[in-house]
């Protein structure tokens, strides 16, 4: 918004000549103003829809406050308070947001598309069905604020500029009864269609987004596990796309996965091949991560065979083992074939049976990592490796200061939403944040800088290497697994470095002029590109 106003100074200062300004209102601290605003606010709810009320009026100063205050302000636009914003979509829904993508359009989705403001500016997507947003279930057409959310770590923290961001829901029924009980509901009054109806759906909504916005890449976000699957595999080597709750999280908890396994193994000598992993939970993150970290084995050395035996995988119904009748499809490869036994369902069992270096929880069970667990992980390992990973907070499997107090201060922790550094008998300990935030926008400035005509499994797993390798001096010594937010701009970079050279190896890049440049000129490249948010232009006087 430019102002355009003629001005007057006077003592130095700049006085607009319009009565509709306050005379010193351009002389004041425009982003201090928003911060107390936004501490004014008593819930997360209001903090949340304070913030995208100030995106719309001026996307510059609301960048510019996010990316000065990261820490405070992204568990509101993302996980956990997005949770409550999606929950209550409906209710608290002031203006058009996004793009919605109803069932009913089908046999038009290019038209809706095309209605679309930034048209071939477009270039980063992030589409939910609502299925399953985070921890919490079939949201319906509530889901859109999580591709919102995405899509604002995306332009704070890799420099899309806002313009190329599209959020979409596609709204196609739900399958929870009180939304379609509600009458503020905002999606179609249905139940979600048959698989044969939604893939047909899904198939006319790629073939569409292509044609309309040639440029852009497509994250998919928080499917129900089987279509997330099956969507990946659909449409990955077809379309410019990726999961971001198979590949994002796999990606980022591999390299959390890293440093602490590093971390550990100064204390024990315990090499990366004698790691048994137990994961708990084995939804589209929990296999997505099991898939990644066995990949990674693999270019160590490993067998394909002797890396798949380093996980164990966990269900509602216990450990999951090769002769359970009735298996899914994408549990199959990680069940047990060593196991012939009565079934082991309790967790306690679990852990005394496999004894693992590394708990990672992907269940959406609050709690589920009792004290009992986790002071049987700290007495099997001198460095247990805890990643309680659900989000948002209030499916957490165990609190940061639990976890601390019952190991005594030796776990090595990240969790998917935030915690606060916790105090222990006089030492502070900082939590990691395994969460798929550190990783997806350099996977999409990467993607899109090269053009890559698919997003590789190389390019998903360099980028996961680049994100463990970046950490600073300060933050390896104390002992950080994930490096600090503040820095996302650069690590993304650093990201989309190492996803540019791996489309290049793997020869998918349409960007062939990359190919020429050094890393260092490359990397200055890239951080060039980043959109810089800057409130002057909001009020060019200043
Ligand atoms: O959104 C987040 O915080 C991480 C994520 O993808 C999920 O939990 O589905
Ligand atoms: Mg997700």
């Amino acid at each position: 918004m430019s102002l355009g106003l003629p001005l007057v100074a006077t003592n130095g200062h700049v006085v607009p000549l319009t009565t509709r300004i306050p005379p010193y209102f351009l002389n004041t601290d425009h982003r201090q103003r928003c911060l107390a605003q936004l501490r004014s606010k008593h819930t997360g709810l209001e903090k949340y829809i304070y913030l995208n009320g100030l995106k719309e009026r001026d996307p510059n100063l609301f960048y510019e406050v996010l990316l000065g205050n990261m820490l405070e302000i992204i568990p509101i636009l993302y996980t956990p308070t997005v949770g409550d914003a999606c929950s209550n979509y409906s209710h608290i829904w002031r203006r058009p947001e996004g793009l919605y993508v109803s069932i009913e359009h089908k046999g038009h989705i290019r038209q809706v598309l095309h209605t679309w403001p930034t048209g071939l500016a477009s270039r980063i997507a992030v589409v939910t069905d609502g299925s399953r947003i985070l921890g919490l279930g079939d949201l319906g057409a509530n889901g859109l604020p999580i591709s919102i959310g995405k899509l604002d770590l995306y332009i704070a923290g890799a420099g899309i500029k806002p313009t190329s961001a599209v959020p979409i829901c596609l709204d196609l029924g739900t399958n929870t009864e009180k939304f379609l009980e509600d009458p503020l509901y905002i999606g179609v009054r249905r139940k979600r269609p048959a698989t044969a109806e939604m893939d047909e759906f899904m198939k006319e909504f790629m073939e569409a987004m292509k044609e309309t916005f040639p440029q852009l890449l497509v994250q998919f976000e928080d499917f129900s596990t089987d279509n997330a699957f099956r969507y990946l595999e659909m449409f990955k080597t077809q379309y410019r796309c990726f999961n971001d709750d198979i590949q994002g999280t796999g990606s980022v908890v591999l390299s959390g996965f890293l440093n602490s396994a590093r971390l550990a193994s100064s204390a024990t000598g315990t090499p990366l091949s004698e790691q048994r992993i137990l994961f708990f939970g084995a939804g589209s993150a929990g296999i997505g991560v099991a898939k990644q970290l066995t990949s990674f084995f693999t270019l160590q050395g490993m067998s394909e065979d002797e890396a798949r035996k380093r996980i164990y995988t966990v269900d509602s119904k216990g450990l999951i083992t090769a002769d359970r009748k009735g298996l899914q499809e994408h549990k199959i490869y990680f069940a047990r074939t060593d196991y012939d036994g009565p079934a082991l369902t309790s967790l306690i069992d679990i852990i005394q049976y496999v004894k693992p270096t590394a708990l990672l929880g992907l269940s959406t069970i609050r709690n589920a990592f009792t004290e009992d667990v986790v002071r049987l992980m700290a007495s099997l390992n001198a460095r247990p490796i805890i990643f309680p990973l659900s989000n948002p907070v209030s499916l957490c499997e165990v609190d940061y200061s639990d976890a601390i107090k019952w190991t005594n201060g030796t776990v090595i922790f990240a969790s998917g939403s935030p915690y606060k550094a916790v105090k222990f008998e006089g030492k502070v300990y900082e939590p990691g944040q395994g969460n798929n935030m550190y990783i997806f926008p350099g996977i999409g400035l990467g993607t899109i800088l090269s053009e890559a005509r698919h997003v590789t499994d190389a390019m998903v797993e360099q980028a996961s290497i680049a994100l463990a390798g970046s950490l600073t001096d300060e933050e390896e010594s104390s002992e950080l697994v994930y490096p600090r937010l503040a820095r996302i701009r650069d690590i993304s970079a650093n990201i989309a470095l190492a996803v540019i050279r791996a489309a290049q190896t793997d020869n998918v890049d349409e960007n062939v002029l990359f190919r020429n440049l050094t890393d260092e000129a490359l990397l200055d490249y890239i951080k060039a590109k980043q959109w810089q948010p800057c409130s002057a232009h909001s009020y060019p006087h200043l």
